[in-house]
């Protein structure tokens, strides 16, 4: 696990550091307020940081305030470290954010079953923030962590101008893949399809669960023919081969409307779901296993 330590005693930070590594932390160091605060908000900062109370410029109490005012999509175990140890003192930082407290100098084995604690916590807390995004069946994101990240690529698509397109994906016939093979069959078609399709998506895409059988994906930057060449690609990949499964091999394929919003257009994300759902529903009226693309 990825520790950060703010200390601008040098010293102190080397003893601190040697003795993480020690136990087998990943320790980083830097020696400033502001510069923990620009390291805690890199997306792949540590999740634990101990942080100097007394340093130059911020100090520790800002750096509390400014982490939890800032960190919304990740939880940052904050330990503050000072020679301050009364109770008022205790209590400020606690207020500022800090989750917990070690006095200066500190003693090793306190250390120890405090930044222990910690861990705990963190990865708890990360534990619960998968779930909470996640689809247990198929390990993709849910309906409501998906909707988020179309959400935010539409606020961006106003700031940058930059184009945003979603692809609705429907398995083809699936009640009847559920009566003939029985349910399990039908979970592991699940499981199968959103491994294809997550397999040819780009590192930057989004792949949802939206509802039971209906899967949604989220392209960046990607306008109406990027994004039809993208479905074609997800479309060939579930119904190439049959899904090989314990229960038979049982063929699949989806049906997929596409929706893209450019620049200007003032696109809602319910909006631009409507229209990919309306390309959808022609894609299954025309005979399954094909493409629809909105507004076409
Ligand atoms: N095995 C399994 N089946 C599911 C799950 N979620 C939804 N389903 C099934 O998906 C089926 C969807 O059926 P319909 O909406 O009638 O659609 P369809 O049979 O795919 O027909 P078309 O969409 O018109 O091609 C239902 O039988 C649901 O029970 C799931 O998690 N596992």
């Amino acid at each position: 696990m990825k520790v950060l330590i703010a200390d601008d005693d040098r010293l102190s930070l080397l003893y601190l550091q040697d003795t993480l590594e020690d136990w087998g932390y990943e320790v980083e160091t830097v020696a400033d307020g502001q510069s923990a605060c620009d390291r805690l908000q890199e997306p792949d900062a540590p999740m634990l940081a101990i942080i100097d109370w007394m340093m130059p410029g911020m100090d520790g109490i800002d750096v509390c305030r400014l982490i939890r005012s800032r960190v919304k999509d990740r939880y940052v175990y904050l330990i503050m470290l000072t020679s301050r140890s009364e109770t008022e003192f205790v209590v400020e930082a606690m207020n500022a954010g800090a989750d917990d407290f070690i006095g200066k100098p500190f003693n090793v084995e306190e250390l120890q079953v405090r930044i222990r604690a910690g861990r705990r916590i963190s990865e708890l807390e990360q534990q619960l923030r998968l779930k909470a995004s996640h689809d247990a069946l198929t390990g993709i994101y849910n309906r409501g962590a998906v909707i988020d990240i179309l959400e935010k690529e539409l606020v961006r698509l106003g700031r940058e101008h930059q184009p945003v397109a979603v692809i609705f994906g429907d398995l083809d016939h699936f009640k009847r893949t559920n009566d003939v093979y029985g349910h399990l069959a039908g979970d592991a078609v699940l499981r199968e399809v959103t491994r294809r399709v997550g397999g040819v998506l780009r590192p930057y895409d989004s792949l949802g669960r939206y509802g039971g059988e209906e899967l949604l994906i989220v392209l960046p930057a990607c306008d109406a023919a990027g994004a039809m060449e993208v479905a074609e690609r997800v479309r060939s990949a579930v119904a190439a081969q049959p899904v090989q499964t314990g229960f038979g091999a049982i063929p699949s394929s989806l049906s997929i409307g596409v929706a893209a919003a450019g620049p200007g257009q003032g696109m809602s994300c319910s909006g631009l779901l409507q229209l990919a759902d309306a390309a959808l529903y022609r894609a299954k009226a025309g005979g399954r296993n094909r493409i629809e693309l909105a507004g076409e």
